[in-house]
């Protein structure tokens, strides 16, 4: 017992020795550290105007670098592009579509450049005008922002002191300032959304111009595979980042200049160093957000993607409705839609996702760890004037208003404006760190306009970008030498010529590459009818692809009229979007029409001629507007089609198959008025009826190959019912031999 009460003696005596021990350690630790401290602090002191002149000399140096890096940036963009221009061969790097996704980098701030040109055409445009309009409101109204924190540290101070005329002309004056204050707020927003609708009017009209110049919409889509749904591109990306450019020069003007002018004034009250302090702390916050944040250029560039995935395939459902839906073909599409749905929602889903978690750190970097660094840094200064020996040392500038002034109004007043000034310094802050996602996502609409631009440009041009997977790539990649140089790469001429058409050694290749024909020659003149026949797909509506100019000459020359003069009627006929008068007439305008002296009695006389009268009545008139695709039959919009060649009365008629569904009578009597009328005609037709109307025929094999020749209509209807018979002689001669065998058979098992 004994022995075990010595031992627990034993043991508390030498904990309380290491506890003694520890203690002593820790005190001398902590006196030690406090010791430091005000020595520090008056070190700090004594050298506080050559520290402070060193942090603001820091401050500027720290800026200076930006804005060097900044020219670095600008100045190699602007040299590439020097580069870029005088290379002429291929598509501009500025703006070379890349399927990497949108980053802030270089190539960011060359498209942005290239749009930007775009929608502020210069200095003396109305859109330069307006942003200086909105830069003066800002100012304004940052000033007043200002002025509102001072003012409301002397009503709060006025109440505090019991002043009540103070506090009435105080809040007469802060109602004074909610007049200017709330002008400039709705003039803002208001600038901010005309400068949306300007830009999208001029990037627009910029797009317009060349995608709807010329052929440019139709190579665009067929001889050209960057570009899928330009149709998206031109009425949804183009506004969005018109949107977004607009509310980024507001979103990043306005807190940039908010946080200069509030961190001017709070170094005033507060000292450089709580600021520099401050800066140090956003400056690593801000860096470590944009090292976690997802990469939202790339996901809303792809999110736009499959945005244009997804319309197009309600697109084409409404095209085909009437196909689709005499095919039960509504699971199918639906398969197809809700696969293209599901895509979007996924990657819709992530974005959202990503963002919680994003906004998570957003919130607290901005709201909570910025405000308390905020406190800190307004306490700083008051808690150093506490230290021992240093109160009389640091009574500077920097707490000048609050040490000096024991006055409890004073420091109310000085508080609720420092508070006030730091909230909305924090808050500007908080907004140009949330503008870093909107320039992300800036950059990629940027993405996604830029590269309509320049497939714009390079099929302006005549540079396509299609993957070859036909003969013509084949056999340039396995042996050059076979069919001397590579097919596609090299160019035909096309020539004017008043009357005839003339191909000599064209060949026709497909834009994917195949080659139809390899050398291609025939020739019309005016009067001589040509007839073009061919198995399906052998190259036949390809050749007046062709001689209308939509695909490239890759060799040999075409000699042709002026479009003007050539006419093409398809065997599905296009019907515009306006009244039945502009059916008839399309391209041409009513003043186009009255300007040709044609009246809409001449146009019932057209119409009399393909059987079609009636259906002025029938569908209410010339001015009647409907959806002419559902509303005319297959024959009545072929014979519109007919109708609209007698009133352009062309020089040539492209005829593709273009009288299918109307009855032969209708078709003679149209085929007859078109020769009557002078229109030379070449056709694409297997009906036997047609021959009658035509003097040459070319003949397609199907292999590569063709004929051409006159077109004796009657020699060749007794040669075609001279090897029809022969055809039928083979056919029995066939079931005779068929017949013989099987009695052979069955003799031999007798
Ligand atoms: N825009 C295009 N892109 C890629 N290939 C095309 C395009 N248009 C046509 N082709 C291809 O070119 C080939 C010839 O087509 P074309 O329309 O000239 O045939 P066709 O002789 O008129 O046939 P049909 O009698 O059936 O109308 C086909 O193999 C077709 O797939």
């Amino acid at each position: 017992m004994v022995a075990a009460l010595n031992s627990d003696l034993f043991a508390r005596t030498v904990t309380d020795k290491i506890n003694n021990a520890l203690y002593r350690q820790v005190y001398n630790f902590r006196h030690k550290q406090l010791a430091l401290l005000t020595r520090l602090v008056l070190i700090y002191a004594r050298y506080q105007k050559p520290i402070q002149r060193s942090i603001v000399a820091l401050i500027c140096l720290a800026l200076a670098e930006r804005l060097h890096k900044m020219v670095r940036l600008v100045t190699s963009t602007t040299e590439r592009k020097s580069t870029n221009s005088s290379n002429k061969g291929g598509a501009s790097a500025a703006g070379t579509p890349r399927r990497g996704g949108a980053q802030l980098d270089k190539q960011f701030f060359d498209n942005l450049r290239r749009l930007v040109s775009i929608v502020v055409p210069g200095v003396a445009s109305q859109e330069c005008a307006m942003l200086a309009a909105h830069t003066v409101l800002l100012v304004f109204r940052t000033f007043l922002s200002v002025a509102v924190a001072a003012l409301d540290g002397q009503i709060v101070s006025a109440l505090v002191r019991l002043q009540g005329r103070e506090f009435l002309w105080g809040i007469a004056r802060w109602m004074g300032m909610a007049v200017p204050a709330t002008l400039t707020n709705s003039l803002l927003t208001y600038l901010q959304s005309i400068l949306a609708i300007k830009f999208r009017q001029n990037l627009t009209e910029h797009v317009h111009k060349k995608y709807l110049g010329g052929n440019t919409y139709y190579a665009v889509g067929n001889l050209d595979d960057r570009v899928r749904n330009a149709d998206q591109l031109i009425a949804v990306d183009i506004r969005k980042f018109s949107d977004s450019l607009a509310a980024l020069y507001f979103n990043l003007a306005k807190p940039t200049l908010d946080a200069l002018v509030y961190n001017v004034q709070l170094a005033r009250s507060l000292g450089v160093e709580s600021l520099f302090g401050i800066m140090v702390i956003i400056q690593a916050s801000m860096a470590m957000m944009r090292a976690l944040a997802p990469p939202f250029g790339q996901l809303v560039a792809q999110e736009q993607r499959l945005e244009g995935d997804f319309h197009f395939a309600h697109a084409r459902l409404i095209e085909h409705a009437e196909e689709i839906a005499l095919f039960r073909g509504h699971e199918a599409e639906k398969l197809t839609i809700a696969h293209r749905y599901t895509r979007l929602v996924r990657h819709v889903n992530r974005i959202v996702r990503l963002n919680v978690f994003y906004s998570m750190l957003e919130d607290f970097v901005v709201k909570y760890f910025w405000g308390a660094a905020g406190l800190v840094a307004c306490a700083a200064p008051v808690f150093a004037k506490r230290l021992p020996g240093a109160t009389a040392a640091v009574a500077p500038a920097a707490t000048a208003a609050a040490a000096s002034s024991g006055d409890l109004g004073s420091r109310t007043r000085d508080f609720i404006t420092n508070r006030r000034l730091l909230l909305s310094g924090s808050d500007a802050l908080g907004r140009m760190m949330y503008s870093y996602k909107e320039i992300v996502e800036l950059a990629g609409y940027t993405e996604r306009v830029t590269d309509l631009l320049t497939v714009l440009d390079d099929v302006v041009e005549g540079q396509y970008t299609k993957t070859k997977v036909g003969t013509a790539a084949a056999l340039s990649e396995k042996s050059p030498a076979a069919r001397g140089p590579d097919i596609v790469s090299q160019r035909g001429r096309v020539v004017e010529s008043p009357d005839d058409v003339e191909f000599i050694g064209v060949p026709i290749v497909s834009p994917n590459g195949d080659v139809l024909i390899n050398s291609l020659s025939f020739h019309v003149t005016p009067g001589r009818h040509l007839l073009i026949v061919g198995p399906n797909g052998c190259g036949k509506s390809s050749m007046f692809r062709i001689l209308g100019g939509l695909w490239p000459v890759y060799g040999g020359t075409v000699r042709k009229p002026s479009m003007r003069q050539i006419f093409y009627i398809p065997q599905r006929p296009y019907l515009p979007i306006g009244t039945l008068r502009d059916q008839l007439i399309y391209p041409d305008t009513v003043a186009d029409m009255a300007a040709r002296g044609t009246t809409d009695a001449q146009l019932l006389d057209i119409l009399e001629v393909v059987q079609l009268r009636h259906v002025v009545e029938r569908e209410g008139g010339w001015d009647a507007v409907k959806l002419w695709k559902d509303a005319l039959s297959g024959g009545d919009k072929q014979r519109i089609a007919m109708a609209r060649l007698f009133y352009h009365r062309p020089q040539y008629a492209i005829m593709d198959e273009c009288t299918s569904a109307v009855s032969m009578d209708i078709e003679r009597a149209m085929y007859t008025h078109a020769t009557e009328l002078g229109i030379t005609l070449m056709t694409v037709s297997h009906r036997q009826s047609l021959w009658q109307y035509h003097n040459y025929i070319l003949q397609y094999d199907g292999q590569g190959g063709y004929m051409f020749s006159k077109l004796d209509p009657e020699r060749r209807i007794a040669l075609v019912e001279e090897k029809q018979n022969i055809e039928q002689q083979l056919a029995d001669i066939k079931d005779l031999e068929a017949r013989l065998q099987d009695l052979e058979m069955q003799a031999a098992a007798y």
